[in-house]
């Protein structure tokens, strides 16, 4: 049964774990919140709740379509679907596990939408904090506009004159409110610490509130990372932890959407807090004016209180001006009247005057008192004047003052008006906030509910799909168990008949290839003395390696390589160049005397005894080891050694069928011909042997017929220690001559006759650069000589390569007396010692060319020396 199509591409999050494009966006704002402290209109437009096709709604009805789809073929095909049961139970743990992935997007989605919300709730309150901020700014402004004013008017009314009683009571009142605008101002001072407070607390919860989204958001992540792991992995053994960690699952998904709701529920309760605070200031404020109007009320009735008694003091003095008046016209009349009656009085007067001094004394009392009361009532009219003046200015004061306070009152109504606008404003916006965010959370708390609803139910009803997966599992891990013990003995039986199978065609092949190899290598073999029959000279090199008597020069570096997968090729490093020479066989410095260089030379001393003439001869400059390889030590011997050792062996195995008879001559060519074995150094000369075989001889040359290994091992001795041999700066043991040890095996057989052979080894003496040497006098004659026969054999070497017809053997006695093993007919084995410092790189190139050259001679087939 096809699961049809995957139900999670239909939903906002992607099947890469990311997700949408609106939620990613909406939480990048949110993490960069500090840097934009306002919500564009596009995040509040993308905040409007939950979107109306849900993955999860997308899934359920894929399952149902399943369920239905799988019901069907479940009465169709009872008995046979039997046998499916675990694939379908499979499916069903997929589709499970694909609406527990559903559901943790919803999960994430509606914490991306509380962040939104958190962040707009943050927005308004800011909004909020700002206006309020501005408004108490401006009353503040107002308020000292206000006081600024009284202030102006008390200096204007205390500059003309003397402050009268009012006038320090509207200073004091005026201090008052200076005090009052101070409190007030003290007010604001802690209300704006008390803001900062709570909004740093906010903020902090804020942070808090985040922290937790952060963590469910990261929680959410996980368990969407082991719901892949867990889809994608199979397996019988996983399901069973797949069940325990989706019931785990479900209860963490509990906790959070609690703490969540809790979440949500302080996100309401935020706005309202904000509102209540907003009342409380607001009737702070109105109280605040109530005080601010009774404190004017009262203002104003003290104003009008000084006004009556402004008043009243002016009646009183107007009454008393014109009781004055009164009293002075009364007098006025009196006087008139007395006036009036003078001469009357003019006679009393005489007659008081003379008829009595005391009545004169009267008269002028009387005077006097009429005088002063003439002054006083003088005085009294300045004052009345005064009096006048001063009612006069202030009844222009008490009109000023009417004129401001009135102008007060305007300015004061205004402001009552628009303070109480902009608090009805505040509230009205405060109430729709309030209203917004209740609805809103209202709205989220109701979907929160239906959410938590519909999880508590698949809840419930997880525990029977459970049952029966965990049933399914079972049967599924039964049915694994055995296959797998099933698969475990197919597959070793299989094993054990591959391995067999393999085993049986490996000795095969091995068998074939044994074969294969045992024919190369007969072949080889066949080739090689094919070859060597043909061209009947061999080259090898022997590399000598580095001493420490060599190292006399400081940084010398090896220039001489050899390559231990190509066993014919030596390389030399010249002047920065590598140069390679292919001859038939290199040895590598670590050679052995007999397990490498002698084993390569066996073969061709077994073929002397088989009736070939053997030449081997080793060729080099000074000290490189021609010596060592040819005779050797006394503890490690060298090729002269070990051939003879070999040949007695040889013949003692087919002494049976054989006779033999060994002779050794041994003679060194040092400026004249001598005999090594003879006790006083005999010289001696070439000639060609008058036997009429054309062979050359040695006439007097002594030849000692050898019975025995070790008889030669003496005979090999005395030939040591007498050949010459000094000092030079290149070897402490330079052989200055060319040394010949020849061997005469005479073989005799009944049935076919008999044959001689002759084995030569040649040790030859070394060329040499007499510069390096520092060869003088008869060392210098030495090194000449040996130059010169050694170029001789250059000479002979180069005829014998070009095939010439005349080869100069003639030209030195070295190649005179070789001319028997250099020529036609032989076997002839050329060793090449080679030094592998760079001092000695000159003459190491120089000996690799000869040995190339002489290795492109052919001597032509060899042929059997039999009588
Ligand atoms: N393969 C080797 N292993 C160890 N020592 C060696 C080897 N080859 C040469 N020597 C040492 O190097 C020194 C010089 O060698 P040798 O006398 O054989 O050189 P040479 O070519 O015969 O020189 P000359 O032509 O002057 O007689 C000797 O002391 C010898 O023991």
């Amino acid at each position: 049964q096809e699961p049809g199509p995957v139900p999670m591409e239909t939903g906002s999050r992607r099947r890469d774990g990311h997700a949408p494009k609106a939620g990613k966006k909406a939480c990048a704002r949110f993490g960069s919140s500090s840097d934009s402290d306002e919500l564009s209109d596009e995040d509040e437009d993308d905040t409007s709740g939950l979107p109306a096709c849900t993955p999860l709604a997308a899934f359920l009805s894929f399952k149902q379509d399943a369920e239905k789809s799988r019901a069907s073929e479940v009465q169709l095909e009872t008995g046979k679907q039997l046998a499916d049961s675990p694939l379908v139970a499979v499916m069903s743990h997929l589709l499970t596990f694909l609406e527990q992935y559903s559901h943790f997007q919803q999960l994430q989605q509606q914490a991306d939408q509380y962040r939104v919300q958190l962040k707009r709730h943050r927005v308004q309150h800011r909004r909020q904090m700002k206006a309020l901020r501005a408004s108490y700014r401006q009353r503040l402004r107002d308020k000292n506009g206000i006081i600024g004013g009284l202030e102006e008017a008390i200096g204007q009314q205390q500059s003309p004159g003397p402050p009268s009683e009012g006038v320090h009571r509207l200073v004091e009142s005026l201090q008052g409110l200076q005090g009052e605008r101070s409190k007030l101002r003290g007010e604001l001072r802690l209300l704006h610490s008390q803001l900062e407070q709570k909004e740093k607390d906010r903020h902090a919860r804020i942070q808090a509130f985040q922290q937790q989204i952060d963590e469910l958001k990261g929680c959410i992540e996980e368990r969407e990372e082991e719901l892949s792991r867990l889809r994608t992995a199979t397996g019988a053994t996983d399901s069973e932890k797949r069940v325990l960690c989706l019931s785990a699952e479900n209860e963490s998904l509990k906790q959070n959407l609690s703490v969540t709701q809790g979440l949500l529920q302080q996100l309401s309760a935020l706005p309202s807090q904000s509102s209540t605070m907003l009342i409380k200031e607001n009737e702070n404020l109105r109280s605040r004016v109530q005080q601010l109007e009774i404190c004017l009320q009262q203002r104003a009735e003290q104003l009008s209180q000084l006004e009556r008694r402004s008043e009243q003091s002016e009646w009183r003095r107007a009454e008393e001006l014109r009781k004055r008046e009164d009293r002075a016209r009364e007098l006025q009349l009196e006087l008139d009247r007395e006036r009036a009656k003078e001469p009357a009085v003019k006679y009393v007067t005489q007659t008081v005057e003379v008829e009595s001094p005391v009545t004169v004394k009267q008269l002028t009392k009387a005077r006097q008192r009429n005088e002063a009361l003439t002054e006083r009532l003088s005085n009294q009219n300045e004052r009345c004047r005064q009096l006048e003046e001063q009612i006069r200015k202030s009844d222009e004061h008490s009109c000023n003052l009417q004129h401001k306070i009135a102008a007060y009152e305007r300015e004061i109504g205004k402001l009552r008006e628009e303070l109480l606008k902009e608090i009805g404003h505040l509230e009205e916006r405060k109430e729709a906030a309030v209203r917004a965010a209740a609805s809103c959370s209202a709205e989220h708390f109701q979907n929160l509910q239906d959410q938590f609803f519909g999880l508590q139910k698949r809840l419930t009803a997880l525990p029977p799909t459970l049952r029966s997966m965990k049933t399914d599992y079972a049967s599924l891990r039964s049915q694994v168990r055995n296959f797998s013990e099933f698969y475990g003995a197919a597959v070793n039986e299989a094993k054990k008949q591959q391995i067999s199978a393999a085993i049986s065609e490996m000795s095969e092949a091995n068998k074939d290839l044994l074969e294969k190899y045992r024919k190369e290598v007969a072949l080889r073999r066949k080739y090689h003395e094919q070859l060597v029959e043909l061209k009947n000279i061999r080259v090898l090199c022997r590399v000598k390696p580095v001493l420490k008597e060599d190292q006399h020069e400081d940084g010398q570096s090896v220039v001489v390589t050899t390559d231990p997968n190509n066993e014919s090729s030596v390389a030399v490093l010249s002047k920065g160049k590598s140069r390679v020479f292919e001859l038939d066989k290199v040895f590598h410095p670590q050679a052995a005397q007999e397990e490498q260089v002698f084993q390569e030379i066996e073969p061709l001393v077994t073929s002397c005894i088989d009736g070939y003439h053997v030449c081997i001869f080793a060729y080099g400059q000074t000290g490189s080891g021609k010596t060592y390889t040819m005779e050797g030590s006394v503890e490690n011997p060298g090729i002269n050694q070990r051939a003879l050792k070999h040949l007695f062996g040889e013949m003692e195995e087919r002494k049976d069928m054989w006779s033999y008879a060994v002779t050794v001559s041994s003679v060194e060519i040092y400026n004249e011909v001598l005999d090594l074995l003879s006790k006083d150094g005999e010289k001696l000369d070439i000639k060609i042997n008058p036997d009429g075989t054309g062979h050359l001889h040695v006439p007097g040359l002594r030849v000692i017929e050898v019975k025995s290994f070790q008889h030669i091992k003496k005979i090999l001795a005395t030939a040591r220690r007498n050949r010459i041999t000094f000092g030079t700066q290149m070897n402490q043991h330079s052989s200055r001559s060319h040394a010949l040890l020849c061997i005469t095996v005479q073989g005799t057989d009944l049935a076919t006759g008999s044959k001689t052979t002759k084995l030569n080894l040649v040790d030859l003496a070394g060329s040499e650069r007499v510069w390096k040497s520092g060869a003088e006098g008869e060392r210098l004659k030495e090194a000449q000589n040996i130059n010169r026969s050694l170029l001789a054999l250059g000479d002979v070497i180069q005829a014998l390569r070009a095939r010439q017809t005349h080869i100069p053997f003639r030209n030195s006695r070295l190649t005179y007396l070789l001319q028997d093993s250099l020529g036609k007919g032989s076997k002839t084995v050329m060793v090449v010692q080679v030094s592998a410092l760079e001092s000695n790189v000159g003459e190491t190139l120089c000996s690799l060319k000869f040995a190339q050259r002489v290795c492109k001679v052919e001597l032509g087939p060899a042929a059997r020396k039999i009588e």
